[in-house]
């Protein structure tokens, strides 16, 4: 059953490998993380040898809010407890200080959504990446999502923005690297109603955002819109639609259409990830 049941009682800040602060070393910014930066950084396993490992560390500021402190938190408990191939490993924490420090696994080429810009095929240019490495990078996200269902968690945000790489070139891997709304709804069962403007409408099926019923069907439909974005080169969903027209369409029947070149098995994958009645099986 879902390890993470009841997390958010009995979590103490001592339950986490906990790294001495004085092997680690933070290098530069990644980016602005959700709450408080993402470094790279170098951690020492070892005293005597002067080996490191890359890692990228997530700090907590110290004028961080208590809903904030509870999120990096939650964070911890979360990927401290998910260990798969495909997912993005907490190696250790750092509590001991502030600015407190999640360490993760570092994953050099960046967020998949940033990836696929970078590579979309232009007029002059076309890209390096073939259809193989755009499944393999779909195959990599199924193998984890297929572990995140077989302990009956939801992910319920996932897209390419929340995809890391572990490098740009050829061999790369995708994992899940982010967990931002699972962590919300361990805030408050009604994190949908109370940030409702943060929530993914163009990736969540019609019962989700109507009303509130979520499931592993969720991440199904999700996978679907990710495929999508993986497929166009991390368009945006629904192209020139608001969030507000595309709950109107979608509910009402609409979906997008996968892209004129996109292989046919993926196409009717896609489709079938967007159902309009969550139980039937995905006959694929
Ligand atoms: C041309 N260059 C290529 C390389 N490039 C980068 C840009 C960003 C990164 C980066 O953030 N790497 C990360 N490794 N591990 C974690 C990361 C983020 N984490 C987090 O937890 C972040 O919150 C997160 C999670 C999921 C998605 C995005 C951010 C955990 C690496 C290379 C810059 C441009």
């Amino acid at each position: 059953i879902n390890p993470l049941y009841g997390a958010r009682k009995s979590v103490k800040e001592e339950d986490f490998p906990e790294l001495p602060r004085n092997s680690l070393k933070l290098l530069h910014p990644l980016g602005n993380g959700a709450f408080g930066e993402v470094y790279k950084g170098a951690y020492f396993p070892s005293r005597e040898k002067n080996e490191s490992i890359s890692v990228a560390i997530k700090t907590l500021s110290k004028e961080a809010t208590d809903e904030h402190k509870n999120d990096f938190l939650m964070e911890a408990v979360l990927l401290g407890s998910l260990k798969h191939y495909n997912i993005v490993k907490l190696i250790g924490v750092s509590f001991i200080r502030v600015p407190k420090f999640l360490i993760l696994e570092f994953m050099e080429g960046g967020d998949l959504k940033t990836f696929l810009q970078a590579n979309r095929p232009t007029f002059n240019n076309k890209t390096t990446l073939k259809m193989t490495d755009l499944l393999r990078i779909a195959m990599d996200i199924v193998d984890g999502c297929k572990y995140l269902e077989s302990l009956r968690f939801i992910h319920r945000d996932l897209a390419a923005r929340n995809i890391l790489l572990t490098s740009r070139g050829v061999g790369r891997v995708a994992k899940i690297g982010d967990f931002g709304m699972a962590k919300d709804v361990y805030k408050s069962e009604y994190y949908r109603k109370s940030k409702n403007s943060l929530v993914p409408v163009k990736w969540m099926p019609p019962e989700a955002y109507l009303d509130g019923v979520f499931s592993t069907k969720t991440d199904v439909w999700s996978y679907g819109v990710l495929l999508w974005e993986i497929l166009t080169f991390s368009y945006i969903p629904y192209p020139g639609l608001s969030n507000h027209e595309v709950i109107q369409c979608v509910a009402k029947g609409d979906r997008m259409c996968p892209p004129r070149y996109c292989p046919k098995p993926l196409k009717a994958l896609i489709e079938s990830c967007w159902r309009t009645e969550p139980e039937t099986e995905t006959d694929v």
